[in-house]
């Protein structure tokens, strides 16, 4: 393994990103799974041999693709993703916990959109990890336009990370329905509620909610036709069905896979989130007029 050598895995639009960012300050490796023309582009082999890694591949398809690819051999690993597997409820920490010990990754969390990012306009991001020295080693890379924060609550970066995406959608859904800016402000706050109580449950900090990684990224994303989740909810909005909107979209959007995750969750541990349960029933074909009127039930 070749000292302080760093590839970005997945060269899609977060993975460009945040090659394009740590470019800044030293010589970065990037792969993805289609062959790219970009600068300083490698095979996957070369950038498994880098000692850093980050890996910018969908939430669903993770384990698949370490399963049929990662070798560990000693990678300091960020997870750059946001996205809860819904074929089994399970966080990205526990999946990777099967392939990379806890102390080598960190998970990147906070308001980052890759657009802005790749513009080197400013942003704050956490490296959560329940190493603090990996957070050291890795923040040295980010430039001086990324302000790097240390997080030991991985759950609640990882619970606030996808959640948001959800909201996202139920945000774009409510701009769509031209439901008015109390509408969207009050969705947006229940749900932060909502986010903070499921993630209490499964260990989190309430602080996390109320930092970058929740309330930061939430307002982004929520409020933002930059955000892909948000365009889900407005093409929802318009009746559009799934497949066209993806298609139109062409990027993944993770918030349709996790509100499949949080709403067997939330059954399973009986946790109250209401939000997400009625943006996987408009997913599933629930008119969003109904879901509002459900959802303003006293
Ligand atoms: N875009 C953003 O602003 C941000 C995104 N994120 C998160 O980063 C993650 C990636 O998002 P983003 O880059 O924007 O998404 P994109 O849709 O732009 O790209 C996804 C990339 O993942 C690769 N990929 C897809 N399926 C597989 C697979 N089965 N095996 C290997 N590689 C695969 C694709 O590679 P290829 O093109 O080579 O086929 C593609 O480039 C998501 O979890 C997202 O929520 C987090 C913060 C900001
Ligand atoms: O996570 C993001 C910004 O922090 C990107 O959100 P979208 O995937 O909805 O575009």
């Amino acid at each position: 393994m070749k000292n302080n050598s760093i590839a970005v895995i997945g060269a899609g639009k977060w993975g460009q990103a945040l090659h394009f960012a740590l470019s800044q300050k030293q010589k970065v490796l990037i792969t993805s799974r289609t062959k790219k023309e970009i600068e300083n582009f490698v095979d996957l082999k070369t950038a498994l041999e880098c000692k850093y890694l980050i890996i910018a591949i969908p939430a669903q398809e993770i384990r698949n693709w370490l399963k049929e690819n990662f070798v560990f051999n000693g990678q300091k690993i960020l997870v750059a993703s946001k996205g809860i597997e819904a074929s089994s409820g399970k966080f990205l920490n526990e999946i990777y916990a099967d392939f990379v010990p806890k102390k080598n990754i960190g998970f990147i969390s906070g308001p980052s959109f890759a657009t802005e990012v790749k513009q080197g306009l400013p942003c704050a991001l956490v490296i959560n990890s329940s190493s603090e020295k990996l957070f050291e080693q890795f923040s040295p890379f980010f430039p001086n336009f990324i302000k790097t924060y240390y997080s030991s609550d991985v759950i609640g970066a990882e619970v606030a990370g996808a959640y948001k995406n959800v909201l996202a959608i139920a945000s774009g859904i409510c701009e769509g329905l031209n439901l008015g800016k109390n509408a969207q402000a009050s969705l947006i706050a229940r749900g932060l509620v909502e986010m903070e109580r499921f993630g209490k449950f499964f260990g989190a900090k309430k602080s996390t909610f109320l930092g970058l990684s929740g309330a930061g990224d939430l307002f982004l994303t929520a409020n933002s036709t930059m955000s892909r989740n948000y365009r889900v909810g407005l093409g929802l909005a318009s009746n559009k069905n799934i497949e066209d909107i993806l298609k139109e979209l062409g990027e993944v959007a993770e918030g349709i896979k996790t509100a499949e995750a949080i709403y067997n969750l939330s059954l399973q541990h009986n946790v109250y989130t209401p939000i997400a349960n009625e943006v996987k029933h408009i997913l599933d074909g629930k008119n969003p007029k109904d879901s509002l009127k459900d959802l303003l039930k006293h």
